[in-house]
């Protein structure tokens, strides 16, 4: 086991590819072993840092233009608006990068109340710090830029390259129902998650603090909330507090080592219609944890495993046909992986990003620390298995 433990963390140290005559390292452009990513880590931390300035301006207003889309579900002038922002930003620094965004323009285009209200919000979130904000390229210079931008997310996504994972707003129900919700970025280079970033404007900033579902909005920013996770491939994980400004001071994160997989706790959404509120409770039951899930909206399950406050995130297929959105993902896993967290989809299968703007050949999701990582993924096998 230690060898195996050893194998593992020479696996996860050593550059990739490890070895420099590999095809792989000539035919791509991107290669881990020669980039660090700290300028795309620094703009996503930026960027996505102004955004939630953004969703907090929407959240405190009376009016949240919320609109149905066409699979029914909801989207938001904040939604409209942290695309936006973040776009611009990707494009001031990142010009020949490619995005896949949740959203676009056209509800916009065709509504012209909506999008002067969105205007106005993107007009007004700027970061206090003025070196931070032109780093991001200063303000939207106009409505028809505005527009532009989040139709830059039109990316199909895919293999080559640098692509960028956008959900502006995560967990869009959380946020209308005053619960968690994140503003996510992941980039990946040749279908791998490789930089991600999460903003949770409802988490503690204390990475200690005990999960609590209730959560609350801190609206007056006078309860210590809103933290901002980061994470580069083969480089750790971090979180620091949200400001309004300039980025603030990080700390490294990690999981939290479970000596007995029984007094677990598992993270899981809030709608039962996004993942399968049975199936997690049985595969709970078969690892022998009797402490209730804590339910909580968008990746903010991600962050909270990532630091500890959590164990495992389950996100078992409510549906067959539904496909997992590269956007709800990307961030999240960058960051788990980073903390010393294994993901996968249910059935064990790595999550492949490589194949569009879905993960149409993965199926739910399974999230955990390393070394309890098999012994969960069984339990997931045994409980879908007795299903078939
Ligand atoms: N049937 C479904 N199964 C799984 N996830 C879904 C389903 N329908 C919507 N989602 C997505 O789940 C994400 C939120 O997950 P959670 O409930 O864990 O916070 C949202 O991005 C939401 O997409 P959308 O942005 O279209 O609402
Ligand atoms: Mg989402
Ligand atoms: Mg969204
Ligand atoms: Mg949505």
């Amino acid at each position: 086991r230690a060898l195996t433990r050893l194998n593992q963390l020479r696996t996860h140290l050593a550059p990739r590819p490890s070895n420099p005559t590999t095809p792989s390292s000539i035919t791509h452009t991107h290669n881990l072993s020669t980039m660090s990513y700290t300028r795309e880590l620094h703009t996503a931390l930026l960027a996505v840092q102004r955004a939630t300035l953004l969703t907090k301006s929407v959240y405190t207003s009376h009016t949240k233009g919320t609109l149905s889309k066409s699979d029914s579900s909801p989207v938001t002038i904040g939604d409209f608006g942290a695309q936006a922002l973040i776009i611009a930003s990707l494009r001031h620094a990142f010009p020949n990068d490619a995005i896949v965004g949740e959203e676009d323009a056209d509800d916009l285009r065709s509504d012209a109340a909506l999008r002067d209200l969105v205007w106005d919000l993107v007009q007004k979130a700027r970061l206090e710090d003025s070196e931070a904000e032109a780093e991001i390229g200063g303000p939207i210079k106009s409505v028809e830029g505005m527009l532009d931008a989040i139709d830059g997310g039109r990316s199909p996504g895919g293999r080559q390259g640098r692509i960028w994972a956008l959900d502006p707003i995560d967990g869009t129900k959380g946020f209308l129902r005053g619960g968690q919700y994140a503003v996510c970025l992941g980039l990946m280079v040749d279908g791998v998650p490789t930089v991600g970033v999460i903003g949770c404007p409802n988490l503690p900033v204390d990475d200690a603090a005990p999960l609590d579902a209730s959560t609350g909005v801190d609206a007056d920013d006078k309860e210590g909330k809103g933290v901002l996770f980061g994470a580069v491939k083969g480089h750790g994980a971090t979180s620091r507090p949200l400001s309004k400004g300039a980025l603030q001071k990080e700390t490294k994160i990690v999981m939290k080592e479970i000596q007995d997989i029984s007094q677990a706790t598992f993270c899981e959404s809030v709608e039962a219609g996004h993942s399968s509120h049975g199936d997690n409770a049985a595969i709970a039951q078969k690892l022998g944890i009797t402490k209730p899930s804590v339910r909580m909206d968008s990746q903010a399950k991600y962050g909270s495993i990532a630091r500890g406050a959590g164990d495992l995130y389950l996100r078992l297929p409510v549906s067959k046909t539904y496909e997992e959105k590269i956007w709800d993902h990307a961030a999240g896993v960058v960051i788990v992986q980073e903390a010393g967290g294994e993901v996968s989809d249910a059935w064990g299968k790595p999550l492949d990003f490589g194949i569009g703007r879905t993960l149409k050949e993965n199926k739910g999701v399974v999230a955990a620390p390393k070394e309890v990582f098999p012994t969960v993924i069984e339990a997931v096998k045994e409980v879908l298995g007795a299903k078939q």
